[in-house]
């Protein structure tokens, strides 16, 4: 770590690459109003997230422990006036273009005006709204999108309404249950007041379910949690040919494979999920992918009815559970494997150290340390399933390494 001056001087040559890049191209200079760096040529990647570590860091430097130690105790408070303006609708409330009162915004979201007031001048602290007068506000980028992208405003909802509050209850289930592992106690259950687990709470609230695989859906658009780099990551020409067979296990409402399937030729895929999922799935399934795509309920801890299809596709499932629940899902899978019948796991882990670039901690950016592990059962006669290939350390690793023995 530099000086002071060390981190500004690297911080003005990267800010000075993507303001070239932006004037040599005639594109709109960063604002709050416009995301003009959304697409970026992959070598100015490395600029934009070394100028996000380096401004990270200096923030802190010059905060000082307190500042900085300050600023992630109130964090709390910009999650809180975000869950606001989610749950009532601000961003919808506001015109896309030109200025709404507050008073308007009242009127139409139902949230008293002072409140209204309150909450949206906290959010704009963090340039999501614009005043443009004491009784008046308009869109910045990040609220105009809440407005205009549903799949957006649908994971600002999974998380801040969700999620968050389950975190809440994190301290409360680690008294109660210690780290038990079991899918039913967790804070989830515990903020849902519940004995039953995540996925089977959604299953009981269609919209919620919805709405998880609507953010799921958006996470995967941009960054490191890009599609293409679970195409890049496997050889799928070698097995896009007419016959192949890819079961997308928990496969939600067939993202994946809908991206999979756009870029591919012959590969076939199925879904399968729980039978609300699998319902979502089917009803919202593009015509285009009638013929490739097909939907079929099938719990993962129960074993598989399917008649060795080539590879069981595994995309962000096994950081859902502890170890024990992971193995029975692989055992599952066991009978229907045949020789060449492939498990392909597609997941991030942790670094075994901790993480201080701040994006490589976020998690659009953690690509880098995703788990690509593909494993093939030789021979119908054996036992375990064989590791193929490893890219990393990690958790759902040594999961599979149980499994084997
Ligand atoms: C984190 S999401 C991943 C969805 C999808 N694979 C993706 O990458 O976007 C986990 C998925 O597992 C599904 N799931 C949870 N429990 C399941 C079970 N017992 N059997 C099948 N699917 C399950 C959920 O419904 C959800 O769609």
């Amino acid at each position: 770590m530099g000086s002071l001056t060390a981190l500004a001087e690297e911080i003005l040559a990267n800010a000075k690459r993507l303001d070239h890049h932006l004037s040599s191209h005639n594109l709109i200079p960063t604002s709050f109003d416009h995301d003009s760096l959304a697409e970026l040529p992959s070598e100015l990647e490395s600029a934009r997230k070394a100028l996000i570590n380096a401004t990270h860091t200096l923030k802190h430097l010059s905060q000082g422990p307190v500042g900085s130690s300050m600023e992630i105790i109130f964090n709390w408070t910009d999650l809180l006036s975000l869950r606001v303006i989610y749950e009532f609708k601000l961003s919808q409330a506001v015109h896309i273009d030109g200025s709404t009162t507050y008073h308007e915004i009242s009127s139409k979201s139902g949230l008293p005006e002072a409140l209204v007031r309150r909450f949206m001048r906290h959010a704009m602290g963090n340039h999501i709204f614009a005043e443009v007068s004491p009784d008046a506000v308009r869109h910045t980028a990040a609220s105009r999108l809440m407005n205009t992208d549903p799949g957006f405003f649908d994971a600002v909802g999974l998380e801040t309404s969700e999620l968050a509050p389950a975190a809440s209850k994190v301290i409360e289930a680690i008294k109660r249950y210690g780290d038990s592992g079991e899918q039913n106690e967790s804070a989830f259950s515990l903020a849902n007041e519940s004995t039953l687990s995540i996925f089977q709470i959604l299953g009981q609230h269609p919209e919620r379910a919805r709405r998880f695989g609507s953010g799921m859906r958006f996470f995967t658009k941009d960054g490191s949690w890009d599609l293409k780099h679970l195409y890049s990551g496997f050889d799928w020409k070698s097995v896009d040919h007419s016959g192949t067979t890819v079961v997308d296990m928990g496969g939600g409402i067939g993202s994946v494979s809908q991206f999979l399937a756009r870029s591919t030729q012959h590969i076939k895929f199925i879904v399968q999920d729980l039978p609300g999922t699998v319902e979502q799935g089917r009803a919202s399934l593009p015509e285009e992918f009638r013929g490739r795509i097909e939907f079929v309920a099938h719990d993962f801890f129960t074993e598989q009815r399917l008649a060795s299809p080539d590879i069981y596709l595994f995309r962000w499932i096994m950081h859902n559970w502890s170890d024990p629940y992971c193995i029975k899902i692989l055992r599952n899978l066991s009978s229907t494997m045949s020789k060449g019948s492939r498990i392909l796991i597609y997941e991030y882990v942790l670094e075994d150290a901790p993480e201080t670039q701040l994006t490589e901690k976020m998690g659009p950016y953690v690509y880098s340390r995703k788990l690509h592990v593909f494993f093939s059962k030789k021979d119908s006669t054996d036992k375990g399933i064989q590791q193929e290939s490893r890219y990393d350390h990690g958790r759902v690793l040594q999961q599979c390494r149980a499994y084997k023995s």
